[in-house]
């Protein structure tokens, strides 16, 4: 192989370091200075990563994140790669990109400044969501550092409320592919289509078959959004390299008839294939998965149709890294949420009694995770299911209720007593300590229920958690006025802060998002193969221990949701530990030392990589030149 040592020419006075630069050319002329000596093809390795601020950083791992023989206009349109006017004058001068740039070098700092100023021109927040996203396909770095600098700002934009909004009108918003589509008609060829996804390391999957996109129903494949959102925040919240994240629509049609009329629909127009043609297209999916990125690749099920959330649990639970972010990540969000709670209420948890509105994928999630919790407590599972009552389509759920409709998840929990129908009289009849509201039935919360629960209770919990803001049982403002701001209040979607009597409330945001991403990142980083309950109720117990006594002043039961990435990270440590004492969980060996260290190595740094390292820094460069 031939190497020579070369000299830039003809490059502006100012660039005298540029003058100086020397690399290596190899016979067919492709420039290598990107590689190190013993890198492998294609890798960066950079010298240090600089902040925006000038100061070096540690944090992240260095990425395979380029292809070195891209050059010129293809690195600018390559999101990974492009830096808009960020570019120096050197990575310009050798990458072949001068002229094609304004002259001006526009630091990450300023191009900040210039991405809020076009978020904010924005007039509502479905245009914000898709400038947002165009940046994101644009320059994901910059995009990922705007939304970790501004998440209280930005989450409620590129995830709930507004991700439901995105996914109804997806067919007319819809500009690039992004994540892979599967339909049942590519059955036999699932690992083909997987080789399709362009980076080799992914480390997790979201996939949604788009039943029931948050409390909107069926969405077929409108649903995409959901899976690319909840990724966002894998990177935004818990660091988790974007390169590693892909999320997946899986299609076998929609009922929804709205969309089978619509000429913008961009899935397959036909009804719902539902059984075993389902099930085995699935078991396909999880197989390629497998083989293609290995038994530890990490696959989150959201928003399938509530029988198949659970069958698909169960079915894969114990054979692959999986979970349901619906009933699993929920239930932690929720359970964390009740935990808190109880040092308002002063109360154990066993001495509570839960109401759900909702039998499906989130109550049964929290019910069954609290009935774990009370067993800690010391309460035999009998005595902890007498204290939790399922409210569904149908009413009361009791033993020899005339409707029926009883599944087996439901049924531990039917009572022995007379059916009641109506949610007002079921509450009067109950006298809940705790209503928890996840039916997506918007309002169902009314004045006098919400009355009711603060005539039995000092501190009435009150969690209204459908999503999106649509969906919500009752607002927080009505939580906290029919109470006199006694309840203890959380919401799946975010509420502004509310003042009642001169005292102001801050509404808890009780979304999985304060779980998922730390769930992903430990499991991810340790390899943990199976993701059981137990860390589920671990991560809700680290996330209500996060609450400070400052918080629950305020009414929060959850940490703000500016702290939400410490959040992550401090779970994602906690389980790191948790999983290595456990022994036999995780698939990473040897064990590391300090977990935190650990955790943090595999987070990914917004900074810009440098395209130009000083050649002299790499160890052994003299022999190579
Ligand atoms: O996406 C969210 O905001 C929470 C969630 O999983 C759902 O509502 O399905
Ligand atoms: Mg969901």
């Amino acid at each position: 192989m031939l190497r020579s040592k070369v000299l830039i020419q003809g490059v502006m006075p100012t660039m005298k370091g540029a003058l100086e630069l020397q690399y290596m050319v190899r016979s067919c002329g492709v420039v290598r200075m990107l590689c190190a000596p013993n890198a492998g093809c294609g890798q960066i390795v950079p010298k240090r990563r600089v902040s925006s601020t000038g100061k070096s950083s540690s944090k992240g791992h260095k990425d395979l994140v380029c292809n070195t023989r891209i050059r010129g206009i293809d690195i600018t349109r390559d999101p990974k790669l492009n830096k808009g006017m960020a570019f120096t004058l050197k990575e310009r001068q050798v990458m072949g990109l001068q002229g094609l740039l304004p002259p001006a070098i526009i630091p990450q700092d300023q191009q900040v400044y210039r991405t809020m100023q076009n978020f904010y021109r924005r007039e509502n927040d479905l245009d914000r969501y898709i400038y947002l996203t165009a940046l994101q396909e644009r320059n994901e770095k910059l995009f990922y550092r705007v939304l970790t600098e501004n998440v209280e700002l930005m989450m409620p934009v590129v995830y709930t409320p507004t991700v439901g909004l995105a996914c109804q009108k997806f067919g007319l918003i819809y500009r690039k592919p992004r994540g892979l589509y599967i339909t049942e008609h590519d059955k036999g060829h699932i690992y083909s289509i997987l080789c399709n996804w362009p980076e080799t390391d992914v480390k997790a999957i979201v996939v949604t078959d788009g039943d029931r996109i948050l409390g909107l129903g069926d969405l077929g494949a409108y649903g995409m959004g959901i899976p690319v959102g909840k990724l966002s925040l894998y990177t935004a919240l818990g660091g988790i390299k974007p390169h590693q994240c892909l999320p997946i629509l899986v299609d076998v049609g929609t009922n929804n008839p709205d969309l089978l009329d619509d000429p913008l629909y961009i899935g397959l127009k036909q009804r719902r294939t539902r059984g075993d043609t389902f099930y085995d297209l699935l078991d396909e999916f999880m197989e390629a998965v497998v083989r293609r990125y290995g038994q530890t690749c990490l696959v989150q099920f959201e928003d399938f149709g509530n029988q198949d959330a659970f069958t698909l649990l169960e079915r894969y639970r114990n054979r692959y890294c999986t979970f349901n972010d619906d009933i699993q990540g929920t239930a932690a969000v929720a359970v964390a949420g009740v935990l808190a709670s109880l040092r308002i209420t002063k109360t154990r948890l066993s001495d509570n009694v839960f109401l759900f509105q909702g039998a499906g994928e989130a109550s049964i999630g929290i019910a069954n995770l609290i009935v774990m919790a009370m067993m800690e407590e010391g309460t035999s599972r009998e005595q902890a299911l007498e204290k939790i009552f399922l409210v569904d389509s149908k009413g009361l759920i009791t033993k020899d209720r005339p409707s029926g409709g009883i599944t087996e998840h439901k049924a531990p929990f039917a009572k022995n007593m007379q059916h009641i129908g109506d949610l007002g009289q079921i509450v009067k009849a109950v006298k809940p300590t705790a209503l928890i509201g996840a039916a997506a039935i918007a309002n169902v919360f009314t004045e006098d229920i919400i009355r009711d629960m603060g005539s039995f209770n000092e501190r009435p919990i009150i969690f209204a958690l459908s999503n999106p803001t649509s969906s919500a049982e009752c607002t927080a403002e009505e939580a906290y006025r029919y109470t006199e701001g006694r309840c203890v209040f959380a919401s799946g979607s975010p509420f502004d802060p509310v003042t009642v009597d001169g005292r102001t409330f801050f509404p808890g945001q009780g979304n999985n998002a304060y779980i998922f991403p730390g769930v992903a990142l430990a499991t991810i980083a340790c390899g943990i193969r199976h993701i059981s309950d137990e860390v589920f109720l671990k991560s809700a117990e680290y996330l209500a221990a996060m609450v400070d006594n400052e918080h629950l002043a305020e009414g929060r039961v959850y940490p703000p949701l500016s702290d939400i990435q410490k959040v992550s990270t401090e779970i994602a440590t906690k389980l790191a530990e948790y999983a290595y004492k456990k022994g036999n969980l995780c698939a990473h060996y040897p064990e590391p030392k300090d977990k935190e260290a650990f955790i943090k190595s595999h987070q990914y740094s917004t900074d810009y990589e440098s395209f130009l390292p000083d050649i002299y820094d790499w160890p052994g460069h003299e022999s190579q030149l």
